[in-house]
């Protein structure tokens, strides 16, 4: 189930994500909710990413990897000084840094301030601010972009007004991937407004 090894670079990767499958303790997701954003990113050759909610990195790790195929960057956010640290240092080792702007602050203050067009992002961070954050986003994803979000599949509070407010969006398509058990929603920008 990992993407196959073609590069230095991919065994570094690999061998640090293998290494570490099991000592991940910070809410990150599991192995294969990051093959899935990992195949996301390849499939439809996006090139800039932004992650709210980086914690110690795992997800991170997984979209940067993918970036490396794609020959994109990916931008990250924590507003928690330990874990932004941790997630540098596991970047660090994975790899991965070049791929990687890691961002210390608060999600609700830097998300409006992004500069330019995404077309990748993967919401997971405090979950009554996923609508915020959606709505922060939307003018700056690009056409056939995917705005990603996790825990989808419980619809619990905050959850629910978010995943209610992109289905009721004509110009994005959402639907939640059956192959993660916390649930990935997926909303692919078909137009621009
Ligand atoms: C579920 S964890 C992220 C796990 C990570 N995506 C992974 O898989 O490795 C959520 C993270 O969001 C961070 N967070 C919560 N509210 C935030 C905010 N307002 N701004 C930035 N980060 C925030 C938390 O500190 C926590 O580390």
């Amino acid at each position: 189930q990992y993407p196959e090894v073609e590069n230095e670079l991919d065994k570094k990767v690999k061998t640090f994500i293998v290494d570490n499958a099991h000592s991940w303790r910070d809410m990150n997701v599991p192995l294969s909710d990051g093959k899935i954003l990992y195949d996301i990113i390849v499939k439809n050759n996006y090139k800039s990413a932004v992650e709210i909610g980086t914690s110690t990195g795992h997800s991170a790790i997984w979209i940067a990897w993918a970036l490396s195929k794609t020959g994109g960057k990916l931008t990250t956010i924590e507003i928690d000084k330990n874990r932004y640290l941790q997630a540098r240092a596991n970047f660090k080792k994975a790899g991965v840094s070049d791929f990687i702007d890691a961002r210390l602050g608060d999600a609700h203050e830097l998300v409006p301030q992004l500069p330019g067009k995404y077309d990748f992002v993967f919401c997971d961070a405090d979950r009554y601010w996923f609508k915020n954050y959606f709505i922060a986003m939307d003018p700056k994803m690009k056409r056939g972009g995917c705005f990603t979000a996790h825990n989808a599949a419980q619809r619990s509070r905050g959850i629910r007004e978010f995943l209610e407010y992109v289905e009721s969006l004509n110009n994005y398509e959402t639907s939640i991937t059956k192959d993660s058990r916390a649930g990935i929603s997926m909303s692919y920008k078909t137009w621009e407004k």
